[in-house]
């Protein structure tokens, strides 16, 4: 599939990576391009041995997939390049937080096929958990290919789109509250007296091995965090204090604050666009 990713940042990499490396894509048939950082454009092109779209491509070259990665607010200045390389035949793959499949639509006047998703950068090692939504007009071999895309970089699962604010919440953004769990807990280390190397590299492999525990043992989360915790033990105290802090709802409140924020950023492409 000769495949455009508008948008040369994380995203646009990580997808890149896992596709590339699953050989979902064949880096002949992939073009990226972005807005004005070429120095990016051709880290990204070069990393990856693909095609980088500056202005030279004639605008009637064709595209069987266009992958929306920029920022949601830099959509509606992206939308007149975008349809320079537009056809009705085109498949949209939007990964914008926020952004519905009908303002896709509108904003590109555009009445073909357009999937919405929401990965992570957890793609860039095959790793995402992918929420899609292909009832944006797909034909049955594009609903295929979106999936095997997607599936490509990790757990591809397809949702209803009411369900995608929420999804941005819990899962778009959750690789960032692990690391910043990660942050503080090596930080509490290192202030309490553990050399920094010494406390990243304990981290890291009990996030992964707690991970692995996760996907594995077929326990759930409550089970394995009980089976740490020996009654009047160290992880009881600590768990203690967590309860006193308030940590469950204060990540109760992060998710919903993330899932406001996704819609919030939907309104507000609506009001740009009026300005
Ligand atoms: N980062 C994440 O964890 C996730 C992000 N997303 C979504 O992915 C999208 C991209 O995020 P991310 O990769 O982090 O963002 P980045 O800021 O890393 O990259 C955005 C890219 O979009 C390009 N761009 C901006 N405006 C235009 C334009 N008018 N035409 C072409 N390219 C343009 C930028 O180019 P330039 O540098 O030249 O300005 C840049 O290459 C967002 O919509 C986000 O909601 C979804 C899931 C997870
Ligand atoms: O922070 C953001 O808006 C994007 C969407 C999900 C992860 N990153």
């Amino acid at each position: 599939m000769k495949t455009l990713f508008v948008g040369a940042g994380s995203m646009a990499y990580a997808l890149l990576n896992g596709a590339l490396e699953a050989k979902v894509l064949e880096k002949e048939s992939v073009f990226v391009t972005n807005r004005s950082n070429g120095q990016l454009l051709t880290e990204v092109t070069n990393h990856f041995g693909v095609n980088g779209v500056h202005d030279h491509l004639p605008s009637h070259e064709p595209f069987d997939v266009i992958i929306l990665a920029m920022k949601p607010k830099d959509f509606h200045g992206a939308t007149p390049a975008v349809k320079r390389f537009l056809t009705s035949d085109t498949l949209i793959i939007s990964v914008l937080a926020g952004i519905s499949i009908k303002q896709i639509r509108e904003a590109l006047a555009f009445n073909g096929a357009v999937a919405r998703a929401m990965p992570n950068t957890s793609a860039s090692v095959g790793r995402s958990a992918t929420a899609v939504t292909c009832n944006g007009s797909l034909s049955e071999k594009q609903r295929e290919w979106t999936m095997k895309f997607f599936s490509s970089v990790g757990l591809a699962v397809e949702v209803p789109e009411e369900q995608m604010d929420l999804i941005t919440a819990v899962s778009g953004s959750g690789p960032a509250y692990i690391y910043y769990v990660a942050e503080i807990i090596e930080k509490a280390a290192v202030d309490l007296g553990l050399h920094s190397e010494l406390a990243k590299a304990l981290i890291k492999e009990t996030i992964s091995g707690a991970s692995v525990m996760l996907e594995k043992s077929g326990l759930e989360a409550e089970i394995l965090r009980k089976n740490v915790t020996s009654p009047g033990g160290t992880t009881e105290a600590g768990i203690s204090v967590l309860e006193q802090y308030g940590v469950s709802e204060a990540f109760t409140h992060c998710v919903d604050a993330a899932k406001n924020r996704s819609q919030e950023m939907g309104k507000e492409l609506r009001l740009n666009r009026v300005k």
